[in-house]
């Protein structure tokens, strides 16, 4: 019997560990340095084949745009492959958007990887890597799955092995827009380019986002963002172009502060106590 359909399939968010600017490409993108790590706060999807060739979105949760990520990415793997089959793709939301969480990106990875496997396409990961470009610069990495040393606009991944560790989340009731925040007067653009030997030698150096400066100045919630995750955590910084902020959890009475602060949280704020993943859930799932 052929496999329909596909419950339960994770969609983590990643964190970046340190995000630096270090020069800008012809065609105005900026040319970053990253560690890519994923976290275990996750949105859920479930994917069920339909014959009749159709793709349509349920959402549980927030509604999500008409034509989202997932929509998206499953409707460049139909035509890529050439399958004549379609897809429900019911998405259980949890992760915050314009967060620099990567939910998006992460939803249409698992799409990729889920169809793959419902419409027996049998792709290796590496060409669902090379379409999952074409949807976003963050895509591809959630389809290798490994945290991970990134350079490029965010494209030329290097796998690596991070030590466990715990981490608070934390999402003001504001999306930041990235294209703004990369067109900031206050950005920095050339920051030293380091090497991943000299992050693997001393990974407490990495503890900095270029893009944290000019989003402060954007929205005051994130300010507030990481102060109220610093009361808790240490190291308290932006991922991505943010909104969302982490800090580090390192024992438990941070852990419990952590919780109080969740229970505490204003309106419209949203947040994750939770633990960065050795790897994606789905590794061993591309065929
Ligand atoms: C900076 C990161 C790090 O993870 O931020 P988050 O999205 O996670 O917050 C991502 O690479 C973001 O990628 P993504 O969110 O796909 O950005 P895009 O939609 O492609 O970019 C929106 C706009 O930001 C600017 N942009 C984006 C990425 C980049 N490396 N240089 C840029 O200058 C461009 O003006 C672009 O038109
Ligand atoms: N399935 C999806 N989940 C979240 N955002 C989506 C999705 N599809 C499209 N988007 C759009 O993509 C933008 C980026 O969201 P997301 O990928 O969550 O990244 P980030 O929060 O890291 O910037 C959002 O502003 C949203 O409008």
């Amino acid at each position: 019997m052929s496999l329909r359909a596909l419950f339960d399939l994770p969609a983590p968010a990643k964190i970046n560990l340190f995000l630096h600017v270090t020069g800008r490409r012809a065609d105005g993108y900026h040319l970053l340095q990253s560690v890519f790590a994923l976290v275990d706060w996750c949105d859920t999807l479930h994917l069920e084949c339909r014959d009749d060739g159709r793709l349509q979105r349920h959402d549980l949760g927030p509604a999500l745009p008409p034509d989202d990520l997932c929509l998206r990415a499953a409707r460049a793997l139909r035509q890529a492959s050439g399958t004549r089959l379609g897809a429900d793709l019911t998405i259980e939301k949890r992760l915050p958007w314009g967060a620099g969480l990567g939910g998006g990106s992460s939803d249409a990875a698992t799409v990729l990887l889920g169809l793959n496997r419902l419409w027996g396409l049998h792709w290796p990961r590496e060409r669902l890597a090379a379409l999952a470009l074409g949807l976003g610069a963050d895509v591809p990495f959630f389809i290798g799955g490994r945290n991970a040393w990134v350079e490029g606009i965010g494209e030329q991944l290097q796998a690596i092995a991070l030590p466990p560790q715990r981490w608070l989340l934390l999402k003001p009731p504001i999306a930041v827009p990235t294209a703004a925040i990369f067109a900031s007067p206050l950005l920095g653009r050339n920051t030293k380019v380091a090497t991943l030997l000299d992050f693997l030698a001393d990974p407490t150096g990495f503890r900095h986002n270029d893009l944290q400066g000019p989003a402060m100045a954007y929205s005051s919630e994130v300010q507030e963002a990481v102060a109220l995750a610093a009361q808790c955590g240490t190291h308290s910084r932006m991922t991505g172009s943010g909104s969302a902020v982490f800090a580090e959890i390192g024992s438990e009475a941070q852990a419990a502060r952590a919780r109080q602060i969740l229970k505490e949280l204003p309106d419209g704020w949203s947040g994750w106590l939770g633990r960065g993943l050795d790897h994606h859930p789905l590794l061993d799932f591309a065929s």
